[in-house]
């Protein structure tokens, strides 16, 4: 096996709070082993492109308290065929690069995957993106940040709920996981929550909802996921529920992309730095097509293939806590 020299690092899919001390803690895990680190910008779209910048300790300064990535992000279409991931490799070539740290999401994941497995490349992984939608990691950077500005927006939702006995539909992200609806549903009080893995129908909705009501609620909160089950987008939602029960005047708040951005948590800080460092860690004692996960707080390489397989569970309990506590 070739001795790693230098280690390339890029940020890939959709970004998230905390991708920036990510980077930072592989350069700085870099400096201190006396590797070159290069930044690739663009993701997987720089990669092709070979748009790299030699990176110190200096470079990645103030940049921990930092949301977004400084290295910019993308989905590159251009990735997914095997003529651009052979572009990819012979930049990686040209440029005398050992190694690659990807840091993204599930999606990122199979395209490191396949090209580790193509080239015989060395990558590791680390997972970063609010949905939380990763196998093999307990938690992934920027989902905390998330929740915490999810809670803090339908807080504010509430004050004004409240004054105007209104109920409020509260649409979060999550593409085909209901992490952040579920875990940031419990944390604002949500009376439901509406989640992709789990299809309570319309007609119990109604049912609950009619109950609150009953029970003597002047205003609800509902959390709904992106992808929620109900066959209906959250406008349509909106105007059914006015429909079939039409003592409640209903209002809808799409959180959307600021979901994505602020100010990275402290536990998004701290997970991030710890995987960073994981990941050069990794590639020195020689492992290859692993992602660096946390599981029970500690920080663990799971490889590529266990991640990559299509299976989600939500967790039971979660739902059952939701369900008692908006009663
Ligand atoms: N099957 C694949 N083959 C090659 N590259 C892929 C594949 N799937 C995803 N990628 C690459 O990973 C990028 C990011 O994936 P995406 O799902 O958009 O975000 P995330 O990594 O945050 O889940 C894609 O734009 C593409 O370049
Ligand atoms: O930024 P875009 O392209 O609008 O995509 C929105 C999607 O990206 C996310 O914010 C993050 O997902 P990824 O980490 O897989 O990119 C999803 O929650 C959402 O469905
Ligand atoms: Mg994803």
């Amino acid at each position: 096996m070739k001795e790693i020299q230098k280690i390339a690092v890029l940020t890939s899919g959709g970004d998230a709070p905390g991708m920036n001390a990510a980077i930072r803690a592989v350069v700085r895990a870099c400096v201190y082993n006396e590797i070159q680190c290069v930044g690739v910008y663009r993701g997987f779209a720089g990669l092709i492109e070979g748009d790299f910048k030699e990176l110190d300790a200096r470079s990645v300064k103030n940049l921990i308290n930092r949301g977004g990535t400084f290295l910019k992000s993308a989905r590159s279409k251009e990735f997914i065929t095997p003529e651009g991931r052979q572009q990819a490799w012979e930049m990686l070539k040209q440029d005398n690069i050992d190694a690659l740290v990807v840091i993204g999401g599930d999606g990122s994941f199979v395209g490191a995957s396949i090209f580790a497995s193509e080239f015989g490349f060395p990558i590791v992984g680390i997972p970063a993106t609010i949905d939380n939608d990763i196998n093999g990691t307990d938690y992934t950077i920027g989902y905390d940040t998330a929740l915490n500005t999810v809670v803090d927006a339908v807080d504010k939702i509430r004050d004004t709920a409240n004054s105007h006995n209104r109920l409020f539909l509260v649409e979060v992200m999550g593409r085909d996981a209901g992490d952040i609806a579920l875990n940031a549903g419990i944390g604002a009080g949500a009376e439901e929550i509406l989640i992709p893995e789990q299809n309570m129908g319309l007609e119990r909705l109604l049912e609950s909802l009619d109950r609150s009501k009953k029970s003597g609620k002047s205003s609800s909160i509902v959390v709904v996921s992106e992808r929620g089950q109900l066959g209906k987008n959250i406008f349509e939602l909106a105007s059914y529920i006015e429909t079939n029960l039409p003592e409640y005047e209903v209002r809808v708040t799409v959180l959307g992309h600021i979901q994505r951005g602020g100010v990275p948590s402290c536990y998004d800080r701290v997970l991030a730095s710890r995987l960073g460092v994981g990941a050069v860690d990794s590639l020195l004692r020689g492992e290859n097509s692993v992602m660096m996960g946390i599981v029970h707080n500690k920080v663990k390489s799971v490889p590529f293939s266990d991640i990559t397989l299509d299976f989600r569970t939500i967790d039971e309990e979660l739902i059952r806590v939701a369900d008692i506590i908006s009663i």
